[in-house]
């Protein structure tokens, strides 16, 4: 048992207005080599909805779901935009918590959805303020997997045909993250592909399905995970689809513009009938997981040699300059 006194809910953070986009897309890549045309062109995905990323509400959303569950007061902070993870721990602190678990909306290995939240933990933490507890990966908790396999059976429902292809979705990474996540390696595909797995299994379906990836980023002549959903939808020879974004917690930008719009329309494209399954969101089930996780005995941190942060073309430039 962790005996924590207070849950901090540590997310990614998104815009809330035409205003605040380029300053959150500058937060989020300063200093990842991320080129500026795809900045802009990301930036366009948010202006189509009005500058708005859903996963604020989302996650006001969760944080009230868990208000009555969690025994003990929630709070809410980012590491990109408005709550910052910063104020809201300072908030922690005048409050007198003293340790807090701490549920990164993120559920699998690698940089961006591990390593990245210690970094932001070792941050914002201050002096006199709480301990900060992260809580273990959750890919394979039956929660988690409860509220997926619940949202595939809607979708499967939705599209009204049982014998449609389940093509589970997760972020793109760099293939070099991807090889250095975990403490062997490889962690993030292979999390991914369990909790693909153990949705299937939860459905009780044998047959075949995917795992693709999804909203490619960084410069061109880097590799990242591959085949993309949008490939893959354009060559798959099955009579129906139904997308699971098994790797999202919750409805991001990712989700409702690279699938929702996006992989949409080449379905459509192609005649082919498909349905998004919902994210986790505040599912019951997924709820009552981040209050099973509190009660668990207190997570062991990841090695610090796991899920390094990968050598940024920027960082790269500025030592073979020094050398
Ligand atoms: C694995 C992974 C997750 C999943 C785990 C999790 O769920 O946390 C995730 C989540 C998210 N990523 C998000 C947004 C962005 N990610 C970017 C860029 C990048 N993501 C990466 C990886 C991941 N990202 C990587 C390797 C990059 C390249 C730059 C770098 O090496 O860091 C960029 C830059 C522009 C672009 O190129 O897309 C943006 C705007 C949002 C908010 C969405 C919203 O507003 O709803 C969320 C939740
Ligand atoms: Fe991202």
């Amino acid at each position: 048992m962790g005996n924590y006194d207070a849950l901090l809910v540590l997310s990614f953070g998104g815009p809330e207005g035409p205003g605040d986009v380029m300053p959150f897309l500058e937060n989020v890549v300063r200093g990842r080599g991320v080129p500026r045309e795809r900045l802009l062109e990301v930036a366009e995905h948010y202006q189509g909805f009005g500058g708005i990323s859903p996963i604020n509400q989302q996650n006001r959303d969760l944080v009230e779901a868990l208000r009555p569950v969690a025994g003990v007061p929630v709070y809410w902070g980012n590491r990109n935009w408005r709550p910052f993870g910063e104020d809201t721990v300072r908030r922690m602190r005048d409050d007198g918590v003293r340790r807090a678990a701490v549920f990164a909306t993120s559920a699998f290995a690698g940089y961006s959805g591990c390593r990245q939240y210690y970094e932001d933990i070792a941050r914002i933490s201050v002096e006199g303020g709480p301990e900060l507890v992260k809580m273990r990966h959750f890919g394979d908790h039956p929660g988690f997997v409860e509220a997926m396999a619940d949202h595939t059976r809607q979708a499967l429902a939705r599209l009204g045909r049982d014998d449609a292809r389940l093509v589970f979705t997760a972020h793109s990474i760099p293939v070099g993250m991807a090889r250095s996540a975990g403490p062997e390696g490889g962690l993030y595909e292979a999390q991914l592909r369990r909790s693909a797995e153990l949705v299937n299994e939860a459905l009780g379906r044998g047959e075949p399905w995917d795992l693709v990836w999804q909203s490619r980023s960084g410069p061109p002549q880097v590799p990242w995970l591959e085949p993309d959903v949008c490939d893959h939808l354009s060559k798959l020879d099955a009579p129906a689809v139904v997308l699971v974004p098994i790797g999202f917690v919750s409805d991001h930008m990712e989700v409702v513009y690279d699938l929702d719009t996006e992989a949409r329309q080449v379905a459509a494209e192609r005649g082919l009938p498909m349905e998004r399954a919902a994210t986790a969101g505040t599912h019951p089930a997924f709820v009552r997981m981040v209050r099973e996780l509190m009660d668990e005995p207190e997570p062991v941190p990841c090695p610090l040699t796991c899920c390094p942060a990968p050598v940024r073309p920027a960082a790269r430039q500025a030592r073979e300059s020094q050398a």
